[in-house]
């Protein structure tokens, strides 16, 4: 068995956290050889909530689980971590924009990028969770700047888990027979859920999605739509964001980061952009990517139709304003 790492959790707790610790602790997202040293970072506030947090870990009985650092302090939260999933952050509630967001969370990512970049290993993958998670991401990775950019990722699994359950409810297939459906660009209601190049596995067969499908109408309409609202639908029916559902995407992104992609098959990831599809560079946009040894690629070279041209121009756009209201509100 190999030696500890270090992995932090931030908003430890939260919501989403009280799932990912266990999913994360009992070996589902870096293998059941891998022992783990939790770091758990909140707010003052928490803390006591956090020592029943840190009792019914204890209390679970993981055999990875060699140690759990509770903690109010960056800097001890950040010591060292070779794993970060940025959590904590205001969720929007009924009735709150999406943009009251930014003003609420954007400068937590800031005090944490230069946390990162003190006391973090330089090799640290950074998964952004807390809203709006792409342009955090973008806001932390540049007041990282000894930690390289692409490190620095936003979570856009969710979206393509809930694609991924939408066509396999549709064809009747299960879940993971379907495959290889793209998010592009920002993980709020402009982000593009694409089945264009998805694959789905029935009676014995590999299909397109179309073809699996069978209504090209409900693919370009009505699929987009669900997904886009899917977070907003949640919030309505639980008054509460998603947790459980983010928690298991968060686990999942991170397994595809450390464990690789399978061969054929890309996962969706808001990376930094470098332009690809013609996407505006410098902001987080999900992209498809394949991952090899630790490292993502964005896939290139997929056509795309005119319908998602201008899908994918809108949501660059958000986040190009985005990036400019976030950085405003630093630097006020
Ligand atoms: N990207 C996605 O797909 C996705 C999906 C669901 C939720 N989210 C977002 O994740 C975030 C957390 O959601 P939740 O439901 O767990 O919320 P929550 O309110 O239950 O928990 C958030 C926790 O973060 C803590 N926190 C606040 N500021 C902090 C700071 N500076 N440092 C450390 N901890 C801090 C809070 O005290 C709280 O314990 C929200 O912003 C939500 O919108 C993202
Ligand atoms: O605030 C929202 O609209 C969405 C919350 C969360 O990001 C989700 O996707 O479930």
């Amino acid at each position: 068995m190999s030696e500890p790492i270090r992995v932090v959790v931030t908003g430890a707790a939260g919501q989403i956290a009280y799932s990912l610790l266990y999913i994360i602790a009992k070996g589902d997202v870096f293998g059941p050889n891998q022992p783990l040293i939790l770091h758990l970072l909140d707010i003052p506030p928490m803390m006591g909530v956090l020592e029943g947090v840190v009792m019914e870990l204890a209390d679970c009985a993981l055999p990875l689980l060699h140690g759990v650092v509770p903690t109010a302090d960056p800097a001890e939260a950040f010591k060292d971590v070779s794993a970060a999933f940025l959590v904590g952050a205001m969720p929007r509630k009924q009735g709150m924009e999406r943009k009251d967001l930014l003003s609420a969370n954007v400068k937590i990512f800031k005090v944490q990028g230069e946390a990162l970049d003190q006391h973090a290993k330089k090799d640290v993958k950074v998964l952004v969770v807390g809203n709006p998670a792409n342009t955090n991401a973008l806001v932390c990775a540049k007041y990282a700047p000894s930690i390289p950019k692409e490190n620095f990722t936003a979570m856009t699994r969710l979206d393509q888990n809930r694609a991924q359950a939408q066509i396999a409810a549709k064809t009747g297939v299960p879940v993971a027979n379907v495959s290889n459906v793209i998010i592009w660009g920002n993980h709020s209601s402009t982000q593009v859920p694409d089945a264009s190049f998805a694959k789905v596995v029935k009676g014995g067969k590999t299909l397109s999605a179309s073809e699996a499908v069978n209504n090209d109408a409900w693919l370009q309409n009505e699929f987009i739509e669900t997904v886009q609202k899917r977070g907003a639908a949640v919030i309505a029916a639980r008054k509460m964001s998603s947790a459980m559902s983010a928690a298991k995407a968060a686990g999942d992104h991170m397994r595809s980061w450390f464990l690789g992609t399978e061969p054929g098959k890309y996962v969706s990831m808001g990376v930094l952009s470098d332009g690809s599809y013609d996407t505006p560079k410098d902001v987080v946009f999900s992209f498809p990517v394949t991952i090899e040894n630790g490292k993502w690629q964005i896939v290139k070279g997929l056509q795309i139709g005119d319908h998602y041209r201008q899908l994918l121009e809108a949501t660059g756009k958000e986040l190009v304003e985005e990036r400019a209201e976030a950085f405003a509100i630093i630097e006020a």
